[in-house]
């Protein structure tokens, strides 16, 4: 007796959608003036769900910049419910056709618009290949909501927010987003990766929320704080406190360096941890403001 065979439709209707099939039924090619670059390489577009953490509630996930839906595509098949933001009406018309029967079941739910416009839902977590101009912006957003965050975005930008003290990236976007999260580089993905093909190589990245290992009493402040200290990176942090009192906001910056650990105050800001940046920032907080 013969097996029976699967049925090839179906088999096919369960395959992951190809991603150079969907920009041709898209019939548009990607606008890299638009930060349109979409991922053709199916082994880092089935990749990129199984980076959230093993404890991730992937009940709603967000994905920010959907092209031509096929990330959408692999979220739909690891989440209850996928929101998409897309700025591209085109764009945001193709996914609502193309993914009509999750549209139709309520899996699906495709925001045409400006993702720094809109008011984006609450959601559990946040996968995205993001549209490379607005990554700060968008992922300053995401970063207090403390959700896991895998991240696509310019190698530079992602290894510098993973960077840790006493290396050439570490600096105010290290602090300020270890400060939500720990932050790690998953992946390197090249250019070809993409069509077009953007002008640097792209990596992936992991934020799993955390409370930081200090008290900040004023997170404001504190953010404010390193961003004036990492102005003066190449001065001590003696000098830094001193020069910059104008951005920090400080009215007595003397008595912070009277208060401060003379070991402290004779390094620059990139040997500065996270930790000891909140220690002082609290003495500021105490004596100079
Ligand atoms: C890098 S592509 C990623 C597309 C798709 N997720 C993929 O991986 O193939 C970024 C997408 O974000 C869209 N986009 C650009 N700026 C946007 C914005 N401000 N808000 C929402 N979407 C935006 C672009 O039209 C593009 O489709």
């Amino acid at each position: 007796m013969t097996e029976p065979q699967p049925d090839p439709t179906e088999a096919a209707a369960h395959a992951p959608r190809d991603p150079d099939r969907l920009i041709r039924r898209a019939g548009l090619r990607g606008d890299p003036d638009q930060d349109q670059h979409f991922l053709v390489d199916d082994r880092v577009l089935d990749r990129i769900p199984g980076y959230l953490p093993d404890d991730a509630d992937a009940s709603h996930v967000l994905e920010v910049g959907a092209g031509t839906g096929a990330l959408t595509d692999r979220l739909l098949r690891v989440a209850d419910r996928v929101t998409v933001v897309e700025r591209d009406t085109r764009l945001a018309s193709f996914l609502r056709e193309e993914f009509a029967a999750d549209v139709e079941d309520g899996r699906l739910t495709v925001l045409e618009g400006d993702a720094l416009e809109l008011d984006l839902p609450d959601v559990t977590a946040c996968v995205s290949n993001l549209p490379y101009g607005i990554s700060s912006e968008i992922t300053f957003r995401l970063l207090p909501r403390g959700i896991p965050l895998v991240l696509m975005f310019q190698k530079e930008f992602g290894e510098r927010m993973a960077a840790e003290a006493g290396g050439d990236d570490y600096g105010r976007l290290s602090v300020s987003a270890q400060h939500y999260g720990d932050v790690e580089v998953v992946e390197t993905v090249p250019k070809e990766a993409f069509d077009p093909a953007p002008a640097v190589e792209s990596v992936v990245v992991r934020v799993t929320p955390r409370a930081p290992d200090y008290e900040v009493a004023d997170e404001a402040f504190f953010l404010d704080f390193v961003k004036a200290l990492f102005t003066q990176r190449r001065k001590t942090i003696r000098n830094g406190i001193r020069n910059t009192a104008h951005i920090s906001g400080l009215s007595d910056p003397e008595a912070v360096v009277e208060a401060a650990d003379e070991d402290l105050l004779r390094k620059r800001a990139g040997n500065v941890t996270p930790r000891e940046f909140a220690a002082l920032a609290a003495l500021a907080d105490e004596h100079g403001r």
